[in-house]
């Protein structure tokens, strides 16, 4: 008898697939007639607004194509059930997994939430001898490693607690304050200073100060400090540098065949998500050809007004079960079980020299690529002092010169966004993964909770992305022959995500101008093609509003995430764009600020009840003050001329279009307006906005007369 399988896939609802799909072809066909009206238009345009015209429709071109990237994700969503209970029942059998934890600067991201990641890694339910934690931390913070001894003292006492009583997330209460205070303390005493060079330290930790309890042969998953040697300004890559570098140490040390990536704020919620990732890798029908296992990013902060959208509700929700369905979701940076083997490819066979080119001079390391994955025997957390010295040349600053680390392999070095980059060679490769999304969150991070932090984090992947659009990998082509075609629409659709940016500047500004000096864009009201623009319009708003309630959000949340789709175009995905070309041409150099996992009361506060914080710089809140205020000038400008010459079969469209931006945009002007607190638009904003180039246009011809 067949044993049982371990997981289950199943499709959406037939019902929604099929009205997905019949959506998407009434959509199709409005577009295409909307194209066929522009083109047929163009001739009998006058030319005054010839350029206007134009721009309007490659904007709407570009939201075409968009929107058509789009439909990839919608085409066959489904949904996994995991097992858990049907895997060996010897835990023993059980494969070996490495789990690294990445952190980079004290003061953004606390020590003792760090601690916490590290603390609810090492109690997940797996056999402790099976399980090695390791910390890379790009700061090489005293703070840091001495928050690690006491979370290492503190784990004696935790494990054995959690074991017993089977917890999934409460602490034994007294202990774990007094671990907070000791860290408190420290941070105080310690001047968290990131310097500049840091050496190599790798330093595996045990707890030497409760004797009783290591009396009792508590059983301790491996915990191991790692902190790369950095020189600057030779460049050390960021994320992707750090998991190379513990891809590389842990190697030798304890060399699992798994590995599970955490950020160092996404602690692990659900003790089990090991063990269900382990039913698709022990999958014997699945697992020769799956790379990795991807859980949702979820977060404890989210506020029950999303303004933000920090959620990221259509990604984890909407876009990577409909992709599941296809190659699998895209690698997502954290929350991911991956086969050590699929980084490292198969060796067995080939040459030293060869491998020596790929993995560097480390001969302890080209070892560990033919030996089957054993801890080794560490002495009293004494590694012997060839494994001490083999440990630290691998994390030297110059290691990976003259190999493929990062370059052709491992995690890929090329974009900001290492994850979305490398998983794309990945299923380039033919590798597939999987998305396992149990009802109970297996992992909660910190999500942003101010507009400055979601527009910098958005400006970073932007540029991330665009950097590989830019690249040979460009998805749209080298995915191509490659992947499905569907995969390669849901890899382009990103790919080209930034360029969002283009349209959404287009249709704030043109028809707003074109408004104010009576110039019409779109087809007159009494005219049947009219029905045709408006019906794409509300259709859109439509459809995005039910995908909203269906995934069991409000119509609250629809327009949140219209509006901060439309701040991030304007904003972010314009700065990314112009970070990456800037970079394409080695104008600016890559620059990778981790995001704030701290948020002052104020901030909190803000956020708490769902008010916009405008304190961001300058360069993000121009753009969205100075389109507010041409949408106002315009829209009563437009009613005006409407009522005064009657110019409403003409113009209405861009009027409603004007509506629609400040309807959206009533959280900006309430913070131009009439806010007094410290999260108001300042005033020094608004006033220089009115010099901002929207305006120049508006001005420049009024003034020259
Ligand atoms: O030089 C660096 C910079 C960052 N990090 C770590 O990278 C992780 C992610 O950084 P964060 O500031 O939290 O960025 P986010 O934008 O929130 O991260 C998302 O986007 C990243 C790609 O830009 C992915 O790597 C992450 O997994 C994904 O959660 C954190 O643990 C950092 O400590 C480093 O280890 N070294
Ligand atoms: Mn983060």
């Amino acid at each position: 008898m067949e044993p049982l399988p371990l997981h289950l896939c199943k499709p959406y609802n037939r019902l929604s697939s099929i009205l997905n799909r019949l959506y998407s072809l009434i959509h199709v066909t409005a577009l295409t007639s909307l194209i066929y009206y522009r083109v047929s238009s163009l001739a009998s345009t006058p030319l005054a607004s010839l350029p206007a015209q134009l721009l309007v429709f490659a904007s709407e071109l570009l939201l075409s194509l968009l929107w058509l990237l789009t439909q990839a994700y919608m085409w066959n969503p489904v949904s996994r059930t995991v097992f858990p209970e049907r895997l060996p029942e010897n835990e023993q059998n059980l494969p070996a997994i490495d789990v690294f934890i990445c952190t980079a600067d004290p003061k953004k991201e606390p020590p003792v939430e760090v601690m916490n990641t590290v603390l609810s890694a090492m109690a997940l339910d797996y056999p402790s001898k099976k399980l090695h934690v390791y910390l890379s931390d790009d700061a090489g913070s005293a703070l840091t490693l001495l928050a690690l001894r006491q979370a290492c003292a503190f784990a004696s006492s935790w494990l054995p607690f959690c074991r017993r009583f089977g917890i999934k997330t409460r602490c034994p209460k007294r202990k774990y304050e007094l671990f907070k205070e000791h860290i408190r303390i420290a941070e105080e005493d310690k001047s968290s200073a990131t310097d500049k060079i840091n050496p190599s330290i790798v330093e595996v930790i045990i707890d030497k100060s409760d004797d009783e309890v290591r009396a009792n042969q508590v059983e301790m998953p491996l915990l191991v400090y790692v902190s790369r040697e950095k020189r600057p300004p030779h460049p050390h890559h960021f994320k992707a540098g750090a998991l190379n570098c513990l891809l590389r140490v842990s190697s030798i040390l304890s060399n699992s065949p798994y590995i599970l990536v955490l950020d160092c704020d996404m602690f692990c919620n659900d003790p089990t998500s090991a063990k269900q990732a382990m039913c698709f890798h022990l999958d014997p029908k699945l697992s020769p050809s799956l790379a990795f296992v991807q859980f949702p990013q979820k977060f404890h902060n989210i506020s029950s007004n999303d303004i933000y959208d920090s959620q990221l509700r259509t990604t984890f929700q909407v876009r990577w079960p409909g992709v599941d369905g296809i190659q699998g979701p895209m690698l997502s940076g954290t929350c991911f079980y991956m086969k050590r083997e699929v980084l490292f490819g198969n060796f067995s066979q080939k040459e030293l020299h060869h491998l020596k080119e790929s993995f560097g001079p480390s001969n302890e390391l080209i070892i560990s690529l033919q030996r089957s994955n054993q801890r080794k025997t560490i002495d009293n957390g004494n590694l012997s002092s060839t494994l001490q010295q083999e440990a630290q040349f691998l994390a030297s600053y110059n290691y990976e010169k003259n190999t493929l680390w990062g370059k052709q392999a491992r995690y890929l070095y090329k974009s900001l966004i290492e994850d979305y980059f490398t998983g794309f060679i990945l299923h380039c490769k033919g590798w597939k993964s999987v998305f396992c999304n149990p009802s109970r969150s297996a992992f909660l991070g910190s999500a942003t909770s101010s507009l400055n932090d979601t527009l910098v984090q958005g400006t970073r992947w932007n540029c991330g992305l665009l950097e590989v659009t830019f690249s040979k990998f460009s998805p749209p082509l080298y995915g191509l022959s490659r992947m499905p075609l569907l995969q390669t629409m849901c890899y382009s659709y990103y790919a080209l995500q930034p360029f969002y940016s283009l349209p959404l500047w287009c249709l704030a500004s043109v028809p707003q101008l074109c408004l104010i000096n009576g110039i019409s864009l779109y087809p007159k009201v009494s005219s049947p093609w009219f029905v045709i623009f408006s019906s794409i319009f509300l259709c859109s708003l439509l459809k995005h509003l039910v995908d909203v309630l269906v995934t069991g959000g409000s119509v609250q949340m629809w327009c949140n995430e219209q509006r901060i789709w439309m701040i991030k175009s304007l904003t972010c995905y314009t700065y990314g764009t112009i970070d990456a070309i800037l970079k394409c041409f080695g104008m600016k150099q890559p620059c990778f600020s981790p995001t704030n996992k701290v948020s002052d009361d104020e901030q909190a506060k803000l956020h708490q009840l769902g008010k916009f914080n405008f304190q961001t710089p300058t360069k993000f809140l121009a753009p969205l003050v100075s389109l507010v205020m041409l949408s106002m000038i315009a829209f009563t400008g437009g009613i005006t001329r409407m009522v005064i010459s009657g110019g409403a079969n003409e113009l209405l469209g861009q009027v409603i279009l004007s509506f629609y931006i400040l309807l959206e945009s009533y959280p900006i002007i309430e913070g131009m307006a009439w806010r007094k607190d410290k999260g108001q638009v300042p005033a020094s904003v608004a006033l220089l906005s009115l010099f901002s180039p929207p305006f120049s246009c508006f001005w420049v011809p009024w003034l020259s007369g």
